[in-house]
């Protein structure tokens, strides 16, 4: 990209009067800090050697926006956010963990342009409940409960997909892989509130097609009692299995999809089955986006970014610290397609 054009990226992004002209004529890497007028990258601890090797494998995605947008050539992006830890904070009441009306608007802009779909463990329902736009899809229950574009592919099962109209009269897709698991899970949810009642803390949370069992404000010396009584449960429900996330034991059917199988759903419902013309972006900080990471390495396409402000194991390619980097992340997106729409 030419310097005048990185000039025009900033002058849509608001930052040009941050920068000095030696950093705009330096690397791009070098402006991170400057860019968005901090000291330091935020939430970043740079005094931690191990962390700072690992952002040299996973570099930060806005350190790299320059870099990661300029080999976008033309191509579609098509945009994948995780909810909590992505959107929102990790906060210790689940039913609290808001988004702020400026992530809102952020992740309003960039659907205006690129196709958005949230990803989350939680309902679709909930997910929806908290994020209130009708601009973006959206894929509940680890993926499991997708209300996507109208499907015109017949690659899928037909008996796990139904066509809808929503309130604005807009048709969408909703596709449910595990359908037919929803009576026994009612069931199980039933069960699991009722034995996990007496363990001071234990918080069930029902995220229709899997289920949550939350800890984080369970005693150390309770957690035993706590995860003997899942796995009883869980035995009389051979055809479940359970995952562990953020303090939280999460039960679900034993199919073979997830967050990954959603992705690929998606794109393939939004007529990019087969292209080389799309770079998906998938954003997530939870162990279960990681099956979304690694559909896009072995896909060889796109960007997988971790949210992450310790060093980890992961499949992605790029990191942000936290959800305030998200949120950066989503404004220089917006800036970056109003400054370069698609002709
Ligand atoms: O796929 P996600 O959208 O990241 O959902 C994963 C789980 O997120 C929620 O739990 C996590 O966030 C809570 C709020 O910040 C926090 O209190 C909890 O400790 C975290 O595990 C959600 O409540 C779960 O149902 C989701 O499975």
């Amino acid at each position: 990209m030419a310097k005048e054009n990185i000039w025009k990226l900033y002058r849509a992004m608001g930052l040009q009067k941050m920068l000095s002209s030696d950093q705009i004529n330096g690397p791009i890497s070098k402006m991170q800090p400057s860019l968005f007028g901090l000291e330091k990258p935020m939430g970043h601890n740079l005094t931690d050697s191990y962390y700072i090797s690992w952002l040299e494998e996973h570099p930060s995605a806005l350190g790299c926006f320059h870099m990661m947008m300029s080999a976008t050539n033309g191509k579609q992006i098509v945009l994948f956010l995780d909810y909590d830890g992505t959107l929102s904070p990790i906060v210790s009441d689940p039913n609290r963990a808001f988004m702020t009306d400026r992530m809102r608007s952020a992740v309003l802009e960039v659907a205006r342009h690129f196709p958005t779909a949230i990803i989350s463990g939680r309902s679709r329902e909930k997910v929806y409940d908290f994020v209130k736009l009708d601009e973006v899809y959206y894929a509940g229950s680890h993926g499991m409960d997708i209300m996507g574009p109208l499907s015109t592919t017949n690659s899928y099962d037909g008996k796990y997909q139904i066509n809808t109209l929503n309130e604005r009269g807009n048709e969408f897709t909703i596709y449910q892989p595990a359908k037919e698991y929803l009576p026994s899970i009612k069931k199980m949810l039933k069960e699991l509130k009722k034995r996990t009642c007496d363990v001071p803390g234990a918080f069930v949370e029902d995220n229709r097609f899997c289920v949550s069992v939350h800890y984080r404000h369970v005693l150390d010396e309770d957690y035993g009692m706590l995860e003997e009584i899942i796995h009883n449960v869980l035995s009389e429900y051979p055809c479940f299995h359970l995952t562990r996330g953020k303090k939280v034991l999460e039960i679900r059917p034993s199919i073979k999809w997830n967050k990954g199988d959603a992705l690929v759903y998606l794109l393939d419902t939004l007529g990019f089955s087969d292209s080389t013309n799309v770079i998906p972006i998938y954003i997530g900080d939870d162990r279960t986006d990681e099956d979304a990471f690694k559909v896009l390495r072995s896909r060889k396409e796109g960007y997988p970014i971790v949210v992450s402000s310790v060093p980890r194991q992961t499949s992605a390619s790029y990191s942000l610290c936290d959800p305030s980097e998200v949120l950066l992340f989503l404004i220089c997106l917006a800036r970056w397609a109003e400054a370069f729409p698609l002709s």
